[in-house]
Order: C-alpha cells, then structure tokens, then sequence
C-alpha cells in the first residue's frame, strides 16, 4: 500500500474510531479460522486495541480436539455442532482448549506486546454453566452459560489487558463442561452488551442457494435463519454460531457479524468502512433492506 493509500484509508476509518472508542467488541475466534492469516487476525486485534477499542477474545480449537481424540483411538461425535463430551473426552477437550489453544493464543498476542491474558471459564467462576439438555438425548458434559462474571473481564479491560478465554464451563458443585466456543462468545457479549460480537471462521459468512448458485447472505434476520435451519440450508457447525447471534443480541450486544478469518484484513475492513464484509445478524424488529 502507498503512503496515499494508507492515508485515504486513516481518512475512512477516523469516525468509525470516534465512534467505537471505548466500547467493547467480543471476537470469537473459530479453530477453523487459524489458519495461514492466524498472525494477521492477532495484529488486527491488537490494532483495535490501539485505537482505543476493548477487545475480548473467546476461541476455539474444535478440529484441534478432534485431532487429539483421533490420535488417542477415540472417535468424535457431534449432534447439532455440539460434541457429545464424556468424562474421557472432558479431560482431552480442556486440555486442548485451556492447556494448549489458550497458551498459544496468549503468547502470539503478547509477541506483538497485546498485553493478552489467558483464562477459561473456571478461572474466577468466569463461565457460569449448567449441564445442557439436548432434546436429541444426554450429550454428557456439554454446558450451558448461566451467568458470566463480567466483573472479572471488565476489570482485565480497566488494566488495558486482552482478555483470551477458553470455552470451558463450571459449575456450582465445581464439575467442569464443555461449551461451544460460539455459544460462549454470544453469552460474553450478551452480558457486556457488547457494542459487536465478531465470529471469526473458515467461511465469508452465511451462505445459502440463490438463484446464480451459492452466495454470501450480507444481512439475515432471525426469522431467515429459523427458515435456513429448518430447510437445512445451515447445518452443523453454522447452527451454534447463528444460535449464539441470536442470543447475543436479545441479551444486549448491539451488532453481530460472521467474518472470514481468512480474508485479508477482513475484521478491519467490516470495523472501519462502509464496505460491509461477511454476513450481518439483524437484531429482532430490524428488517433486511
Ligand atoms: N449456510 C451455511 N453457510 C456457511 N457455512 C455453513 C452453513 N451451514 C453449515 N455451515 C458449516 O459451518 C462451518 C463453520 O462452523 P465450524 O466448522 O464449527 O467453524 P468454527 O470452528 O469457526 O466454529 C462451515 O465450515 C460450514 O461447513
Ligand atoms: C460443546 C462443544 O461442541 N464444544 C466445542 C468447543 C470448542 C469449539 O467450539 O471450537 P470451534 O469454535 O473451533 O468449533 C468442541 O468440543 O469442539
């Protein structure tokens, strides 16, 4: 980019950087999406962080669980995008998630001076859970968000830290559970009333059959996505994420977008331009344009 280039661009962002000072964005961050641009998302956040925006990032690590239960002889079972989770698969899932995926995060921010800190949700009682009740049967210790200790975040957030939170739940009784990273990001922002919840994964955002072929839907109202689900237009993995959109924004967070994590730059550009990227979830009683 020249340096005319980079000023037109400072130009365009400047009222988005007004504007979005000192509120808090919730990043959810997919295991799927850590790819070859996995450094540029980490810049791009730390960039967020500069211009005097809070980010808060939850991640994932999905295929990275799988991956470990493949090379332990086990197999993976998922129903709806939620992983059936015994005791065995417990222990893999917050080993991966809190003692690998976490770390590695945590480091990558701080190699570019983030001021990142790891925590899971048992870290302060962070992620409140309860066991989740599956109308498909028991999917074991799978966990539900009852209440977020947003006390603890905001705290991180006044210190001028990153907050980098892995998925993992617990209870009153002190008995640990799985959550979706997805669901966990939509319960962090619902709870902060999040001025932007981002999810951050391996495609430009919802896509459904339209009449030239497959494309990207820019904005989608609740009532769509219950018709794409019911259609199974959105299946697995995409069920959490709408799921935990929807949650987020009755809760309080403001906007809700999934993005590309392999776009170039692709959480700048849906912050600082008008050039809307990725698939918009429109709050309840907004209709698409
Ligand atoms: N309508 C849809 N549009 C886009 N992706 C969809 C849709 N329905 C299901 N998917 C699936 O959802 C996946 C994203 O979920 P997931 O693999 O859990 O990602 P992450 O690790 O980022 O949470 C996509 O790779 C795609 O296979
Ligand atoms: C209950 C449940 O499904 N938990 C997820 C937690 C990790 C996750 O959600 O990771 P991604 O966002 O990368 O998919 C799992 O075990 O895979």
């Amino acid at each position: 980019m020249s340096e005319e280039e980079k000023a037109a661009v400072l130009i365009e962002a400047l009222p988005y950087i007004q504007r979005f000072a000192g509120k808090i964005f919730v990043i959810k961050y997919g295991g799927s999406a850590m790819g070859e641009r996995f450094t540029d998302v980490i810049l791009d956040i730390i960039w967020l962080k500069q211009v005097g925006i809070h980010p808060v990032v939850v991640h994932g690590g999905g295929k990275e669980i799988t991956a470990m239960l493949e090379r332990l002889g086990h197999r993976a079972q998922f129903v709806e995008g939620l992983r059936v989770t015994d005791e065995a698969v417990m222990e893999v899932v917050e080993m991966v998630l809190s003692g690998a995926v976490n770390p590695r995060l945590v480091a990558a921010f701080n190699q570019h001076d983030g001021g990142a800190v790891g925590l899971s949700g048992v870290d302060g009682m962070l992620l409140e859970v309860a066991k989740k009740h599956h109308p498909a049967g028991d999917i074991g210790y799978v966990g539900e968000v009852v209440h977020v200790n947003t006390a603890l975040i905001e705290g991180l957030l006044d210190r001028h830290l990153i907050p980098v939170i892995a998925p993992v739940g617990v209870d009153r009784e002190g008995r640990r559970y799985n959550v979706n990273a997805d669901e966990a990001a939509g319960a962090v922002a619902g709870a902060l009333g999040a001025e932007k919840l981002f999810l951050i994964t391996d495609v430009p955002g919802i896509v459904r059959r339209g009449p030239g072929g497959s494309e990207v839907v820019s904005k989608i109202t609740a009532e769509e996505i219950r018709q794409l689900v019911e259609s199974g237009e959105i299946y697995g993995g995409m069920i959490p994420k709408v799921k935990a959109c929807l949650t987020a924004l009755e809760a309080g967070a403001k906007h809700v977008h999934i993005i590309n994590g392999e776009d170039p730059h692709a959480l700048l550009l849906e912050v600082f331009t008008d050039r809307g990227i990725g698939t918009m979830v429109l709050p309840a009683g907004e209709g698409p344009e």
